[in-house]
């Protein structure tokens, strides 16, 4: 007999404290700092951050930051606490439904103990990542597993993988793209958030990773933790769903740090090439985030909409996120059930 309810810990991101430059820099600090996230060795990567990425891109982030915050906080925030609030009525009392940020606050920490708190019988980790990848769904796992090795006692303990075709999911974005008069624009864009492909390479079990051209397009036994399979899946899942023939859309990848190659194509090179083409209305997915952020909010309805402008083009509309939407609370809830 199993006593308790069960407990849910959704975790995302996270994001600063406040948008001021101290607060962008200890968040850029704890998140690059993370070795899944710049995964070269340590002396290196405390060099890196330390010494150059925080302090020269805490500024220029904080303006960003500073241009996304509103009244009530950051937008990856407001939205997690709002789907914990409303996942927590949905479940009722049988359940413990708590909130965790990879980074700065309310840490994963803070989440676990809540629920250890209200003695849960068992934990499922739901990270607000579709897709798999090490640096986003591994590294929330990676901190949960050695939160928890300091427990005498370890709960029962389920981790959510990835969800990137789930069908009620992909309904629900393909429902907010169907408030666009979709046969309206030129082209349709899925970009997702880049990657090094170093850690593509890294995460490939079956020596198939960026082997051949297409070889990260698909979705197969050998390759079905990759990232950018997983991301095509999703792209093609929502494709399926609009009707939308190859022709019409394109995959791409954005918010690329440093000078290593990450998954391509680049977005702002697809942006060129649509440009060149003559494009001049875009219709962009983020299907990389379930709730609206500084790479959406700011990355592609601000910076990419005034580049698209520059290069010829007129309108980058981008199709809102899942945010608080009560279905996709309802997505979770039948999922973490
Ligand atoms: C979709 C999941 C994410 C993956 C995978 C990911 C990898 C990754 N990110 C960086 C560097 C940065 N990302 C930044 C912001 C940011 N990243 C994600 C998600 C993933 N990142 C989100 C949801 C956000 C926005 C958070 C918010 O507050 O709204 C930033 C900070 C902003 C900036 O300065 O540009 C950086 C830096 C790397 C290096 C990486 C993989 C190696
Ligand atoms: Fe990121
Ligand atoms: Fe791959």
């Amino acid at each position: 007999m199993v006593f308790g309810k069960k407990g849910i810990l959704l975790v995302n991101l996270g994001t600063p404290n406040s948008p001021s430059r101290g607060d962008v820099y200890v968040y850029l600090r704890q998140f690059l700092t993370d070795p899944r996230v710049i995964d070269i060795p340590w002396v290196q990567r405390q060099v890196l951050v330390n010494g150059i990425i925080a302090p020269f891109r805490s500024g220029s982030s904080a303006k960003l930051y500073q241009e996304l915050w509103t009244p009530e906080g950051s937008p990856i925030k407001i939205y997690g606490e709002r789907v914990a609030a409303g996942l927590q009525a949905l479940l009722g009392d049988e359940y413990a439904v708590a909130l965790g940020m990879r980074y700065q606050n309310p840490s994963i920490e803070s989440a676990l103990k809540q629920l250890i708190d209200q003695q849960v019988s068992e934990i499922t980790v739901f990270p607000m990542f579709p897709q798999y990848a090490s640096a986003s769904t591994g590294s929330v796992h990676d901190e949960v597993m050695r939160l928890l090795r300091k427990e005498q006692v370890i709960p029962n303990v389920r981790f959510i993988n990835s969800y990137y075709d789930h069908d009620p999911m992909i309904e629900i974005f393909a429902d907010n793209a169907r408030k666009f008069d979709i046969a309206s624009y030129d082209h349709i864009l899925f970009s997702f958030h880049g990657l090094p492909q170093r850690q593509m390479i890294k995460a490939d079990a079956c020596n198939h990773c960026l082997k051949t051209a297409n070889c990260c397009e698909t979705v197969s036994i050998k390759n079905q933790f990759c990232y950018s399979a997983q991301s095509h899946g999703t792209a093609y899942a929502l494709a399926k769903k609009l009707n939308l023939t190859r022709d019409r859309y394109t995959i791409s990848f954005q918010s690329r740090l440093g000078r290593d190659p990450w998954i391509q194509p680049y977005t702002i090179e697809v942006l060129e090439k649509l440009a060149k083409q003559g494009a001049k209305r875009l219709l962009v997915f983020s299907a990389a985030f379930v709730a609206d952020c500084l790479e959406t909010i700011v990355e592609i309805s601000s910076e990419y909409q005034e580049e698209f402008h520059k290069m010829g083009g007129e309108t980058v509309d981008l199709v809102p996120s899942l945010n608080d939407d009560p279905r996709w609370i309802k997505v979770i809830a039948d999922m973490v059930r």
